[in-house]
């Protein structure tokens, strides 16, 4: 409780009450009826104004207010009253779960909390949002003009796509409208699933599992034993999918700015708002309606997850759906190695050591039996001075036994653009040596035309400055048999790196 100088909270209540008291006195019949029943009802300025003359004509006018709102009949100044009370005990909830917010697991947050906390989803970019507006009644009459007052907890609580609920009219009752699903002598919608029915499923299903295609060793008993039907209807459940309920994103993360774009999605540097840690969270740019277009965004994480943790690969932390997004939440790099962005000379220092971090990813990815396919700059992170590889929406397993999507043509070898899937592990070597080259060059590959094909035949010119053990690695790297390529194991067993290996210790 907070403490006042020299009084009590209560005593300073009770002496406005007071003053309140004595404006009541003065009024007319009418107004002694309204007292009565403010008897029970505390009116307390929102504000404290600083002086007593202040402090009375705020009292006043606020009862005056009360007054103004009276209608003719009894009722209406109990619907009246009502509201008011309703309005202040809302603000007292939302006092409350502007707290709760982020503490509760979200399968049992209250859906449309959004809504009567007054949290804009769109413009919000506060570590701590403030406790909303006071919401009036009017909103909850303008969706549902018959309606008295409705629980902001209920799932039926105004949303413009609420299906009707009726609510019952207790008029000889002050409490908060009781809600009541079904209107006597309305006819009931036949084969119609209401909003709410599924706001309520979800708090109280858990979302479905899905099987990682990646991990070869999991039953499908080990998994939801309902995972399969429920994938199918994933996008009906607004917890899972985002729908208008419940941000997670904006829950649980203060998102900081932008840190990077690709084809398909936007990467966002965030702070985590329970830990206090800094990440890069990732998300689709445009919505994923499909089932099919879901399971294809989720073979990424499925990827990074299945690969498990190593010092080369950007760490992954954890992923969720949300309005028919996918996000990924992940380690925060300090920038990638994107030419276009990043624009630092490499010494045949670094660049060896490039090379020699992100051959260690790919021999632990390939280990795994698994292929990146996208290997290229743009995807390779630095942290403190290590090299990770990121962006795994290209993955897929080297015995092609899942779905095959190419990664930027310009890294890709000959063999891939003809559809020759026999040695998926070699694909990422030969995107590792063009990469390589691009960043000696700082120039971008072409992305047609004669130096197109020639790189495709590991035919390129020389490169100034560079020892000619490492332009003939790198030819080897890019050769068009990619059975003459190394190895991810055979490429960091090199002996050009033990000069890495000797500047290190
Ligand atoms: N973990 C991270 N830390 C720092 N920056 C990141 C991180 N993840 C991604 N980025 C930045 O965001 C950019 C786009 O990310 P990413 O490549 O994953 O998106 P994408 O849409 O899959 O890309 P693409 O167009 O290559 O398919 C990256 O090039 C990088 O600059
Ligand atoms: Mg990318």
């Amino acid at each position: 409780m907070v403490k006042m100088k020299g009084k009590s909270q209560s005593q300073r209540i009770g002496k406005k009450s007071r003053k309140m008291k004595g404006a009541l006195s003065t009024t007319t019949n009418t107004t002694r009826h309204l007292q009565l029943q403010l008897g029970q009802v505390s009116l307390i300025p929102l504000q404290q104004p600083s002086s007593t003359t202040a402090t009375t004509s705020s009292a006043v006018s606020c009862f005056q207010n009360l007054l103004d709102a009276e209608a003719p009949n009894a009722s209406s100044s109990r619907v009246a009253l009502i509201d008011n009370a309703a309005a202040a005990a809302a603000d007292d909830r939302d006092c409350i779960l502007s707290q709760d917010f982020f503490c509760t697991p979200d399968y049992i947050t209250p859906d449309n909390q959004n809504v009567f906390n007054g949290f804009d989803c769109d413009r919000e970019n506060t570590p701590c949002p403030k406790s909303p507006e006071k919401l009036n009644t009017t909103k909850s009459k303008r969706c549902r003009p018959d309606a008295m007052s409705v629980h902001p907890l209920s799932p039926t609580f105004c949303s413009d796509h609420q299906p009707v609920v009726e609510l019952g009219k207790d008029s000889g009752t002050e409490e908060l409208a009781l809600e009541k699903t079904i209107a006597p002598g309305k006819p009931k919608a036949q084969n119609y699933v209401s909003h709410s029915a599924v706001a309520l499923r979800c708090r109280v299903m858990p979302p479905p599992c899905f099987r990682n295609p990646y991990l070869k060793d999991v039953s499908d008993k080990d998994l939801d034993p309902f995972g399969n039907q429920r994938l199918k209807c994933a996008g009906l459940f607004p917890a899972f999918t985002g729908g208008d309920g419940l941000s997670r994103y904006r829950a649980d993360f203060h998102e900081i700015e932008q840190i990077g774009r690709g084809n398909f999605s936007s990467v966002f540097k965030v702070l985590k708002r329970i830990d206090g840690c800094l990440y890069a969270v990732k998300h689709s740019t445009r919505p994923l309606r499909l089932e099919t277009e879901r399971t294809k965004a989720l073979m990424e994480v499925q990827a990074l997850a299945a690969l498990g943790l190593h010092e080369n690969i950007v760490g992954y932390y954890s992923s969720w759906f949300e309005n028919e997004q996918l996000y990924i939440q992940m380690e925060l790099c300090d920038h990638s190695l994107s030419i276009r962005k990043y624009s630092a000379l490499f010494t045949e220092g670094q660049v060896l050591d490039a090379l020699f971090q992100v051959a260690n990813a790919l021999q632990f990815i390939h280990e795994k039996g698994i292929a990146h396919l996208d290997v290229k700059p743009d995807n390779i992170y630095v942290k403190n001075g290590v090299y990770k590889l990121g962006d795994f929406g290209c993955a897929t397993l080297l015995d092609s036994s899942l779905p095959i999507e190419e990664g930027d043509a310009r890294y890709m070898p000959q063999e891939i653009l003809n559809e020759n899937y026999d040695h998926l592990d070699k694909v990422d070597i030969f995107s590792l040596g063009a990469s390589i080259y691009e960043l000696i060059r700082r120039l971008p590959l072409p992305e047609s035309g004669c130096q197109f094909f020639n790189l495709k035949e590991g035919k390129f010119p020389l490169l100034p400055g560079h020892s000619l053990q490492l332009q003939n690695l790198l030819k080897v790297m890019m050769d068009p048999d990619p059975v003459k390529r190394p190895s991810a194991k055979e490429l960091i067993e090199n002996p050009i790196f033990c000069r890495i290996q000797r500047t290190a210790s």
